[in-house]
């Protein structure tokens, strides 16, 4: 894994977002995700990309709905969900993603008796969705001010639940706010939440198991549950893009 004083935020050439997620180590990323129930990479998006995302969150049009999150219990700060046509990073983010990690998805499936009939890649699962109508578009932009902060919980909008997700850093840590770390817990049979803080930069993206995954153990594979949320930002503005593969109903 890459450390973050290696950070190479500022050496990223704009290539595009296909390949430059083909060219991820995808076996190193796996791996993470296997062990760990996520995985660090650094730096996907420009600086220029994270301030032009950042910027969307902003303008009025391009969303479906505006979720202010301490009316529903969520936490405190807001979001909202892009319509579809998605915007082309984020439907290149989404569908340059999923095929690297459908692989894995079905090998946790399989491994946890459920399905491992995902799709390869995201149209035909999407396509399932829609079909068993998870038909709303579920990628967000998220926005925090000092004091907001999001609570554990698990991005599950339907029977269909692609079962790893993504989150992209669009605010710089160093300049834009404090606190506002990303949170996972992880649930095992019989054993109280170890919770885990992941660090990252602006332009980093966490990929990170939806609701469970799982872990062999003695007698055999046992499923672990995860949830995710994020600290309180204590100064500034904290901007992230989560991709989530399955639409809601
Ligand atoms: O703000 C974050 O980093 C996490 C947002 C989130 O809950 C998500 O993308 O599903
Ligand atoms: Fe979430």
């Amino acid at each position: 894994m890459t450390t973050l004083t290696e950070h190479p935020i500022d050496t990223v050439i704009d290539i595009a977002i296909e390949a430059r997620i083909a060219g991820l180590d995808w076996s190193a990323i796996s791996n993470g995700l296997d062990t760990e129930g996520w995985a660090h990479i650094p730096a996907l998006l420009t600086p220029a990309e994270c301030r032009d995302a950042t910027a969307m969150f902003a303008a009025p049009d391009g969303f479906r709905s505006h979720v202010i999150m301490q009316r529903h219990g969520y936490g405190q700060g807001e979001y909202r969900y892009f319509a579809y046509p998605l915007p082309p990073l984020v439907a290149a983010l989404r569908s340059g993603l999923y095929p690297h990690l459908a692989p894995l998805a079905n090998d946790w499936h399989r491994r946890m008796g459920l399905p491992a009939d995902l799709p390869a890649d995201h149209d035909a699962f999407i396509a399932r969705c829609h079909a068993d109508g998870q038909r709303r578009p579920t990628p967000l932009i998220l926005r925090y001010g000092p004091g907001d902060y999001n609570r554990l919980h698990q991005d599950l909008y339907g029977a269909h639940v692609f079962p790893i997700q993504a989150v992209v850093l669009l605010s710089d840590p160093r300049t834009d706010f404090d606190g506002g770390e990303l949170v996972l817990t992880e649930q095992r049979p019989r054993m109280q939440s170890r919770a885990q803080v992941v660090p990252a930069r602006r332009g980093d993206m966490i990929l990170f198991a939806v609701n469970v995954r799982p872990q062999a153990g003695s007698r055999g594979d046992y499923r672990v549950t995860m949830r995710h949320g994020v600290s309180t930002v204590r100064a500034g503005e904290r901007h992230a893009l989560g991709i989530i593969f399955h639409d809601a109903a």
